[in-house]
């Protein structure tokens, strides 16, 4: 790395002179990306006149490379995704991938074609994301790849495997996260990186939660700051849009991590979090030790997925995106420890957005004694990349006139200044470009790496890494120098009618505390408003999203206008749009509190247990429906941050919901399958099941509710089927309720490029006869525990699994039942034994016959569906009712 890049482009005109054919130009763009066109990605040509120009002319892209550049980015992109969850589970589903499906989709000839199979991307670690070119039509017709895709579908659905951009991949893996580390995802939805990153911290975490159980149990007191095994690190994961905050949530639910935070503030002001405690002075503040600020930006390298590029580019969406992406950037160094890394990330290649950014946010913390860019040239080795570009890049604006530097705007024509070149700053242009490769000023911004179309069959990324040396102190003023005074008095005396208005607020909009670094400014955070309306232009499209919004020309909402005020403790949550939600508030229980005293007494939970990180969502802190675990840092800047008016929108993993249970000795408390990972080591013997057969499972994934204990008497049968038939009734308002708790926004898994959305055992005829399975093995075992909830444990053995796995379980008085939703069911039957065929309830037909009976006795006065009234049912878990007993 380190050649000074230089352009071959077409020398500019003198001072900004109109090119003679730029009004050609601009016509030819207007004709083929006139507004209101709507229709699918393959109704859009695939060309942009003023794009290509653009990335032609400016010399980024070597001569040479040019027709492989241009035509890889009119090509369909590849279809890549990523497994994902912890390290060891995602392994575990990637070599049933590996072993069991790929085998059967090589040497594949369809249609007089040879069909490439899914390939490893190289340079992900452990193969752990995969890339595939084979076209939807085949996918559907061609009977391996079918069943593959089938595997595909339910996986994703699940969340064990995400799409994911391969290029939207690599930002997390230059952070290098560690267990203990405080990340800040500033612009997250709709939380792909999130993931990762929340994977990352969590590395590890089972070998070490296991190996803290096995310490002495007995007589240790309760330890507050003992996390048993967990990680300590956090994530907070921000977005400025409030809907899309909401994105996040469900992106990141599958998780299941006590250790995220969601937030919801515009990244330019985030506010300084406390971590000390109420009354504590002087207060302390969060410092993070990793950052990713994945800034909005004119998305013009995701043209490969995204119509709208062709539709809508304009040279200056980069303008109108710079001063929010340095912001951003600024305020994410001002929160970074000294020593601590910032991934700075667009998935755009234009330097205004990449390069400029970083030059000018690393002048303004104070050059780089402060903030430096870090050589990530050894990593990733097998990711093919160009180094970003040290100086001479130009500008074009949307005549497609060129200009090398500020001078020539500021000496263009009249109209230029006043109008269409307002929004050009002077940091848009190169500042690096007198200076020596030995100059100890120089920003080495060719340590940054360029990713494009052609270099390895992806989209174009842009991604920097960058170290905080010292503490920043008062950063400068971007309103400082005469000219950009001169710029934003144009700005302010013409707003803007462009796309980008609230991203790029008016310079002295801005309230210069919230750029002061926070060691040495009273940390401010605004004053609760309306959730924010952030800065739309720059919202990349989502992975997931295939609507056809464009990102470019979509008029955003209006920012509310910052204040600078420090906020009054508010007593009520904070006003909220019409069809938006204040957040509830989180209160932690006392380890006294007679519900958790139930709960810890029944599942005999280990003393070694964090007790203290606890919590409901109700201002009462009364455990209603729903208690939450966190981790000791999620839940201290909870505390310390409550009434500060922070936009904490989520946080906490289900750990125990509420049940009707009419039997008092059984507890209503049931363990929820998101926590069951966190709880479930930690609950005593008496609440366990332990099998290692394999048809044990198979049995209990196959049939809803197999029976237990000895044979009946009548009368016992009579009450089996009175509860059968109320837990028959509690799945069916179940499921009802689980479809229409689907949130508006699409999640990652239901994308076009997705594997055909075309659910596997629905329309799958079954191709694998029903296997006999037996829970012989555990059955003994269930009949002698007491009613409840308890955990399935299943240990690895030779000829039977090779992974340990845990699973929620209900028993009944007379059957048990794994408390799984219907597609995990379905995922595990295909996943672990290949068996599409559908899950058996035999005691439906019983159930159904002694329904009617009923009914008919009572004279029509029980519905069934009423017997479950009051009743909690929880999206995802099957619930059980007992039967009174
Ligand atoms: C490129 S997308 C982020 C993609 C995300 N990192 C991922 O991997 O899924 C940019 C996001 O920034 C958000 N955004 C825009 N302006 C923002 C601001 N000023 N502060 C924080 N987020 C902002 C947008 O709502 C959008 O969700």
């Amino acid at each position: 790395m380190g050649r000074n890049k230089t352009f071959r482009g077409k020398k500019s005109s003198g001072g900004g002179k109109r090119e003679q054919n730029s009004t050609k130009i601009q016509q030819q763009h207007r004709n083929a990306t006139q507004k209101g066109v709507r229709g699918s990605y393959e109704s859009i040509p695939n060309e942009n006149a003023l794009y290509e120009k653009f990335y032609k002319e400016s010399g980024f892209i070597p001569e040479e490379e040019w027709d492989d550049f241009w035509s890889a980015l009119k090509r369909t992109l590849p279809t890549t995704f990523r497994f994902t969850g912890s390290k060891g589970h995602a392994l575990g589903t990637m070599k049933v991938l590996k072993d069991t499906y790929v085998p059967h989709l090589r040497g594949i000839e369809w249609d007089g074609e040879q069909v490439a199979p899914p390939e490893p991307i190289p340079w992900y670690p452990d193969s752990l994301a995969w890339s595939m070119t084979v076209g939807k039509s085949t996918i559907r017709r061609c009977p391996p790849f079918k069943k593959f895709q089938n595997f595909l579908v339910a996986e994703t659905t699940v969340g064990n495997i995400s799409r994911q951009e391969a290029v939207s991949m690599i930002p997390p893996l230059m952070m290098d996260i560690e267990p203990h580390h405080t990340v800040l995802d500033m612009c997250a939805a709709p939380g792909s990186k999130t993931a990762q990153l929340i994977e990352m911290v969590h590395t590890g975490e089972e070998a070490r939660v296991e190996a803290a159980t096995k310490e002495t149990r007995e007589g240790e007191p309760t330890n507050d700051g003992d996390a048993g095994g967990r990680s300590t690190g956090l994530v907070i994961a921000n977005d400025a849009d409030y809907k899309r905050s909401h994105m996040l949530i469900h992106q990141t639910k599958r998780l299941n991590s006590p250790n995220l935070i969601v937030t919801n503030h515009d990244g330019t002001m985030f506010p300084s979090l406390v971590t000390s405690a109420p009354g504590v002075s002087p207060k302390e503040y969060l410092k993070f030790d990793r950052i990713l600020a994945d800034v909005p930006c004119s998305g013009d390298g995701t043209a490969r997925k995204n119509y709208s590029v062709w539709r809508d580019w304009l040279p200056n969406s980069a303008f109108n995106l710079h001063l929010t992406q340095v912001r951003i950037l600024v305020r994410g160094l001002q929160m970074l420890k000294v020593g601590g890394r910032l991934v700075y990330s667009t998935c755009s290649m234009n330097p205004v957005e990449n390069e400029a950014v970083l030059a000018a946010a690393i002048d303004r913390c104070g050059g780089i004694d402060k903030v430096n860019l870090v050589d990530v040239s050894d990593r990733l080795p097998k990711l093919i990349r160009r180094p970003g570009f040290k100086s001479g890049w130009k500008i074009m604006d949307r005549d497609g006139v060129w200009y090398s530097n500020y001078n020539e705007v500021l000496n263009s024509p009249e109209e230029g200044r006043e109008g269409r070149l307002a929004r050009i700053m002077d940091s848009v242009f190169p500042t690096e470009g007198g200076k020596t490769d030995d100059d100890a000023t120089r920003i080495p911004l060719e340590r940054a790496m360029r990713v494009y179309p052609h270099l390895q069959d992806t989209g174009g990324f842009f991604i920097a890494v960058l170290e905080k040396k010292q503490e920043i102190g008062a950063v400068k003023d971007e309103q400082g120098g005469a000219t950009r005074k001169k710029m934003a008095a144009v700005a302010k005396s013409k707003p803007s009618t462009t796309t980008s208005e609230s991203a790029t607020p008016a310079a002295e909009a801005e309230p210069s505390t919230a750029m002061e670094d926070i060691t040495t400014a009273t940390p401010e955070i605004p004053a609760p408003t309306e959730p924010a309306a952030p800065p739309s232009p720059g919202k990349r499209k989502l992975e997931d999203e295939e609507s056809v919004d464009s990102t470019t020309t979509k008029k955003p909402k209006t920012s509310p206008e910052p204040t600078t005020e420090p906020v009054a403790a508010p007593t009520t949550p904070a006003k909220v749009k019409r069809g938006m939600t204040p957040e509830e508030p989180f209160k932690y229980l006392p380890v006294s509190h007679p519900v958790l005293q139930q709960i810890f007494t029944y599942y005999d939970l280990s003393p070694r247990f964090p007790r203290t990180c606890f919590m409901v969502r109700n201002a009462d802190a009364h455990p209603a429906r729903a208690i939450y675990f966190t981790s000791h840092l999620a839940k201290r800047i909870l505390e310390a941050n409550e009434g500060r008016g922070v936009k904490f929108v989520h946080c906490g993993v289900k750990a125990f919901m509420k049940q009707d249970t009419q039997s008092p000795e059984t507890c209503p408390w049931r363990i929820q399958s998101e926590g069951l990972e966190i709880v479930s080591p930690w609950i005593g013997e008496k609440r366990v099941v332990r099998a290692v057969k394999r048809e044990t499972v198979h049995a209990l994934l196959r049939e809803l509710f197999p029976k237990v204990g000895a044979d009946e008497t009548e009368e016992e049968q009579g009450k089996r089927k009175e509860e059968e038939a109320a837990a028959a009734a509690a799945a069916a308002v179940e499921a009802v309720e689980t479809t229409s708790k689907q949130p508006e926004q699409k999640p990652e898994a239901t994308t076009e490029q997705q594997p055909e959305a075309n659910p596997p055992a629905e329309t799958t005829p079954a191709d694998t006869p029903a296997p006999t399975t037996t829970i012989d093995e555990i059955r003994d075992q269930v009949a002698r525990l007491g009613m409840g909830c308890c955990v399935l444990k299943i240990s690895p053995q030779p000829g039977e699994f090779t992974d340990a796995m845990v699973l929620p379980l209900w028993k009944s008085r007379f059957s048990c039942n794994l408390m799984l939703p219907k597609d995990d069911r379905k995922a595990m039957m295909l996943r672990l034994f290949d068996d599409q065929n559908e899950v058996r309830d035999s005691t439906m037909k019983n159930r159904a016959e002694w329904r009617d009976q009923q009914v008919k006795e009572k004279e029509g006065a029980v519905e069934a569906t009423g017997e479950t009234e009051g009743e909690v049912k929880e999206e995802g878990d099957v619930v059980m009712e007992e039967a009174a007993a």
